[in-house]
């Protein structure tokens, strides 16, 4: 069985700034991991570099066991892999029905419509012809799943998706991430918030200064929230 997703050695830059550094990270068919680390150790540029935004100068990116050193934005949507960026954007003169259909748009044919998007977020339902933007950020946040799993993906990559939200809002999405990663759909979470790590994923991966630093199985108890925190305490 290959791998969704699997960076050999990667190195990565902006410019001449030298962000990832022979760093390795792989996805299984299924798998939720979670990939962790302080502020500025490189966690979204691992996702630009996957969709081509950061310059990968050595090493590769395979997608379903196929290396690639030249990366472009469309090849992990055409590889099964949907990307939930940093901060949403949900596209703001659309509404939110419109932003749903967009996201089908890069993607497969696949059990996720319209309507199984609509049964997981009723509250997208009665606002399906409200602009993208006028929702509150937890509603944008389910915008921005249900859009992705509009793709009908096989991965879904979450950078940071609680940033900024309310506790009782992270909860709802902590049941939502599983019920979709119960139906199959692998997870790669990048997040600061361990509380919600340990609820949802099973390995981690833990970076610092644009590598793999330690990883293990992640364990829903108290010890092992404590054991996750310390890689991401500054
Ligand atoms: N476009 C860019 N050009 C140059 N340097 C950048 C660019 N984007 C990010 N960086 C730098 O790359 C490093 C890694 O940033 P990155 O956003 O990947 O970190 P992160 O772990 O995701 O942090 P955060 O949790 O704050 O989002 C940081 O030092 C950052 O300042």
């Amino acid at each position: 069985m290959s791998a969704l997703l699997n960076l050999k050695n990667v190195h990565a830059y902006y410019g001449a700034a030298h962000i990832l550094h022979g760093l390795d990270l792989h996805v299984n068919p299924g798998e939720r991991v979670a990939l962790i680390g302080r502020n500025g150790v490189g966690k979204t540029t691992v996702v630009n570099t996957i969709l081509g935004l950061a310059s990968l100068q050595d090493g590769h990116v395979a997608f379903g066991g196929k290396a690639h050193t030249k990366l472009r934005a469309y090849m992990a949507a055409q590889h099964g892999i949907a990307v939930i960026p940093q901060g949403r954007r949900i596209v703001a003169n659309l509404s939110v029905e419109e932003n749903l259909i967009l996201g089908a748009a890069v993607g497969r044919k696949g059990p996720w419509t319209v309507a199984e998007i609509y049964k997981l977020f009723p509250i997208l339902q009665e606002r399906a012809h409200t602009p993208g933007t006028a929702l509150s950020g937890g509603q944008q946040q389910m915008l921005a799943v249900g859009r992705a799993l509009m793709a009908n993906p096989e991965l879904i990559l979450l950078d940071e998706p609680t940033e900024g939200l309310a506790p009782v809002i992270v909860d709802q999405l902590a049941v939502i991430f599983n019920q979709v990663a119960e139906q199959g759909t692998a997870l790669l979470l990048i997040e600061q918030n361990m509380s919600l790590v340990v609820r949802v994923a099973k390995r981690y991966m833990a970076m610092a200064k644009g590598a793999i630093v330690a990883q293990g199985e992640v364990v829903n108890s108290r010890d092992g929230l404590h054991d996750l925190e310390r890689h991401v305490m500054v």
